[in-house]
């Protein structure tokens, strides 16, 4: 076969340095069609009081305690957690003794403690549809959390993260995010932490600081930016309009930001949420979380750590047909058809200001 090889339309696959992982590129199959599930939009139209909301402001939650009244974030500790907070201990080598069973079968008892974050009394906003001062103080109440956490707890991580919207089985539109800190540090920053050491013991610098630099050079990938932080369609993404916000300069957590990066994050994520849900004029779904330091870190993490957020929607192509990670994607690697520059075209090219407020 001749002719040179077109990223547009050409199968190939992309490595993911953060997690050592590769993703293919089925760029020439993005026309075919889609008789499949078809999501259900969110019905909007919410009340901004819902008196059977277990979040909203002076309501009873589930098991009994009554919410306040609360005029802007309110954090409670989740009536379901996840982990416990107080178990004995218990951890079961997995060391390679000749006992099959203790190589094979290895478990560790991990506590901790988990939360729910409200960022508004509204039933019916999102951060989109918030100002820039309430998404920072939103950020406030994270980083006091984390602050808290880090100096109250002996417990290693906190991950933050937002369920947005019921395709992604958040099981209340009321907004707010959670907040799980755990006595262990889970496999996904875990993973990342290999590779940000490798990388710097190898190169003696930060893969995101490098990785920052390379985008800003030739800005395809980039659908926003402001002076401290940079939001991308990652040239490995695997969802289709997967974005990472990435911090300009080398910064390891919440605490550690100066105001400026705090209103700049603030205005990067109010501008980005907007963009998405513009893409489709829908309240656009995602799992996003902060990857950071972690609260009590262990040798070199803190240097390496380059703060940063993840997007994880699953829309494909429109606001009713969404990806599935399934079949060849559980079993083999994960697969996409619109490349992530193609992606990040999508997003740029939407309006800056809300639909809903136009
Ligand atoms: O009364 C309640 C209802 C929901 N919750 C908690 O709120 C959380 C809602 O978060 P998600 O929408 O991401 O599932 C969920 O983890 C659930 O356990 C309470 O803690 N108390
Ligand atoms: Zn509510």
């Amino acid at each position: 076969m001749t002719g040179t090889f077109d990223f547009n339309n050409d199968s190939h696959r992309r490595y993911n340095p953060l997690t050592d992982s590769w993703v293919l590129v089925s760029p020439h199959r993005t026309q075919r069609p889609w008789q499949g599930q078809q999501e259900k939009t969110s019905a909007g139209g919410l009340p901004e009081y819902d008196s059977a909301c277990y979040l909203c402001p002076g309501n009873t939650r589930a098991t009994g305690p009554v919410n306040p009244k609360y005029k802007s974030t309110f954090v409670f500790v989740n009536d379901y957690a996840a982990v416990k907070v107080d178990q004995p201990p218990y951890e079961q080598s997995g060391s390679g003794d000749d006992d099959l069973k203790a190589r094979l079968l290895h478990a560790q008892g991990t506590r901790g403690t988990c939360f729910v974050i409200c960022f508004s009394p509204k039933h019916n906003v999102t951060l989109p549809l918030m100002s820039v001062p309430e998404i920072e103080n939103v950020l406030e109440t994270w980083t006091a959390l984390y602050d808290k956490l880090k100096t109250e707890t002996t417990f290693r991580y906190l991950q933050i993260f937002e369920n947005k919207g019921a395709v992604m089985g958040c099981s209340n539109p009321h907004p707010h995010c959670q907040a799980w800190c755990i006595e262990t540090l889970p496999s996904e920053p875990a993973k990342e932490f290999t590779s940000l050491r490798s990388y710097n013991a190898k190169h003696g610098t930060c893969l995101l600081c490098d990785y920052a630099k390379v985008e800003q050079q030739d800005p395809i990938r980039i659908v926003v930016q402001n002076e401290s932080f940079l939001a991308l369609v990652p040239f490995w993404a695997v969802w289709p309009f997967e974005t990472l916000i990435l911090a300009k300069s080398h910064t390891a957590s919440l605490v550690d930001f100066s105001p400026k990066q705090k209103t700049d994050l603030a205005d990067l994520i109010h501008k980005l949420t907007i963009r998405y849900d513009n893409l489709f004029q829908t309240s656009f779904p995602y799992s996003m979380g902060l990857h950071q330091a972690p609260i009590n870190p262990v040798e070199d993490e803190t240097q390496l750590s380059h703060f940063h957020m993840h997007f994880y929607p699953p829309l494909l192509r429109g606001a009713t047909v969404r990806k599935f990670l399934v079949g060849f994607e559980m079993l083999g690697e994960p697969q996409r058809d619109l490349t992530a520059e193609q992606a990040a075209d999508r997003i740029r090219a939407v309006e800056e200001v809300h639909y809903l407020l136009k």
